[in-house]
């Protein structure tokens, strides 16, 4: 470790602490070196140096404050290799990425929120009913509930079933992906360059690479015409990939690019979201105590009569914390995405040196005792008794509601306006109120309990999939929402677009029970 760097575990000749280096739940580790190291350690991974920022002042400083000189990201040769640098999560900080956030920032607005709202209701509508018809299918229900909504506010397309053959691909391409990039998928390109220059025949992880490009491209080639098609047929919505063509001079986006900045929207959009609700639903199950007091809050303002709906979420001061607590407890992407220095950077007498990966260990910062009482705890209590839910008389001031979603000019586009964000608030309301979320129970009638630990590998983190029983909370809910069901396919089936025969068919079979039920 040169001088000056961050303190951190001791190295070895050559490879520093790669031997070291977490393959699964880094978090974990990079947590426990925090308690020993400090708020900013460092290790070293051949030559190279990656920083850990475990203390939200510090990230504060490096990535909010110093954003424009820790705006990078890691060179990934693998990545670059399937998507030639253009996709927005991994870009390089140039003018390519640049043009990309600035169209990102375009679409993704107040006003779009607004006009994007119905079918996010109409979406969230069907979230319910489908929960009542398959309760065992809620894991992919919520898979099918985030992918039709980001996919119709990007392309004016939505999907009405799970074994939408668009979705297999989909979920084909971005498993397939993450396999490849996830630590182990490939040989350490990065850490040692040489590899790169390995023959195709011999290096596997190149044809792979090659396959997932071309699969990639196939299908968001087609998402992208066929929103094309229907716009130059006078039968688009107004959805974001319409705004893009509309100004794609001003903006300098090539098609190409274009096609890009939809995968990269869909992909992480479809993702976050789906885990979020897994989670909220994995935490419910496991907290009795808390889903009964979200929803004593919600019935006493809500009542049997009605859905809730946004503006009541102003009245929901436990709610409000249930959604804060979610986030902190199992975030969603555990350490952020990596970011890069792009000058040395020195802080309190330490030296951050150009080209260092920075992460900021979200999770490590959400579960630090000396800022949180029982961190390990589900517990929304504490962001009812203080704004970031520290213990009270500790300093908090650094942390904010929106730390999940990361820092300075990288930070999510997707958060849209936090606290109204339409995915976890409606959701959450609707789902504490139209439902009781229990465990699973045995042939003996003995409860099986949730594990809140079983998370997926990767950057993202979602809850593996599990049982639970979910069970209407009365007739007259059931009622409501059938005859909401009923009204939103008004707003759904505008959505419903180029369709294959199999989707007509699953839907001309829907909507015939549909009728029957709303009758
Ligand atoms: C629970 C929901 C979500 C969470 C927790 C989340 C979290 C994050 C985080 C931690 C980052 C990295 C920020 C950084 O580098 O500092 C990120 C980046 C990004 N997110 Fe989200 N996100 C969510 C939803 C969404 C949605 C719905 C979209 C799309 C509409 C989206 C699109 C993106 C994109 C494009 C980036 C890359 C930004 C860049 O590199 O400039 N995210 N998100």
């Amino acid at each position: 470790r040169e001088k000056g760097l961050p303190p951190g575990p001791p190295t070895i000749p050559i490879l520093g602490n790669a031997h070291l280096f977490p393959t699964e739940f880094p978090q974990l580790k990079f947590t426990e070196w925090a308690r020993k190291y400090g708020g900013l350690y460092s290790l070293k991974i051949g030559a190279g140096t990656v920083v850990i920022v475990t203390d939200a002042a510090i990230a504060k400083e490096l990535l909010d404050k110093r954003g424009a000189a820790t705006a990078d990201r890691p060179s990934t040769h693998i990545g670059d290799l399937t998507t030639g640098g253009k996709l927005i999560t991994v870009a390089r900080y140039g003018e390519t990425y640049k043009t990309l956030r600035k169209s990102a920032n375009v679409i993704l607005t107040a006003q779009a929120t607004k006009q994007h709202l119905p079918i996010q209701q109409a979406e969230a509508v069907q979230l319910l009913h489908d929960f009542i018809q398959s309760p065992e299918s809620f894991f992919t229900a919520i898979s099918r509930y985030s992918y039709s909504v980001i996919h119709s506010v990007l392309y004016g397309k939505r999907v009405s079933r799970y074994d939408n053959e668009e979705m297999k691909q989909f979920n084909h391409i971005v498993r397939s992906f993450n396999i490849l990039m996830a630590p182990g998928g490939a040989p350490p390109v990065d850490l040692i360059p040489v590899l790169k220059y390995i023959p195709e025949r011999f290096a596997p992880w190149k044809t792979e690479s090659r396959r997932i490009k071309n699969l990639q491209h196939k299908h968001y080639w087609t998402m992208l015409n066929d929103a094309k098609d229907r716009m130059l047929r006078g039968e688009g919505h107004g959805c974001c990939m319409e705004q893009v063509f509309k100004h794609q001079e001003e903006l300098g986006m090539s098609d190409e690019l274009t096609k890009f900045l939809g995968s990269a929207l869909q992909e992480t959009g479809a993702e976050t979201t789906s885990s979020f609700l897994q989670g909220l639903v994995l935490a419910l199950v496991a907290h009795p105590e808390a889903q009964k007091k979200a929803q004593e809050e919600i019935d006493s303002i809500v009542g049997a009569q009605r859905m809730p709906t946004l503006d009541d979420l102003n009245s929901l001061p436990y709610v409000r914390a249930l959604i804060l607590e979610a986030h902190r407890f199992r975030p969603v992407v555990p350490l952020g995405l990596p970011h890069a220095a792009i000058s040395t950077q020195e802080y309190e007498g330490y030296m951050i040196p150009e080209g260092a990966t920075i992460f900021v260990n979200v999770w490590g910062i959400f579960h630090d005792p000396d800022l949180f009482e029982e961190p390990e705890k589900f517990r929304p209590e504490r962001y009812v008794l203080t704004e970031n839910g520290t213990k009270p008389g500790v300093d908090g001031s650094a942390l904010r509601h929106t730390l999940p979603f990361g820092f300075g000019r990288r930070i999510c586009p997707g958060m849209i306006h936090f606290p109204k964000n339409l995915h976890w608030n409606i959701n959450t309301m609707n789902l504490l109120w139209a439902f009781e979320f229990l465990p699973a129970v045995d042939a003996n009638g003995i409860s099986i309990p949730v594990d809140t630990w079983a998370y997926s590998k990767g950057i993202a983190s979602a809850p593996l999939p599990f049982c639970c029983r979910i069970i209407p909370r009365s007739e007259a809910k059931i009622k409501i929402i059938q005859s909401e069901f009923v009204e939103a396919a008004a707003t759904l089936s505008k959505f419903e677009v180029d369709l294959s025969e199999a989707d007509k068919e699953y839907l001309r079979k829907a909507r015939g029970n549909q009728a029957a039920e709303g009758s």
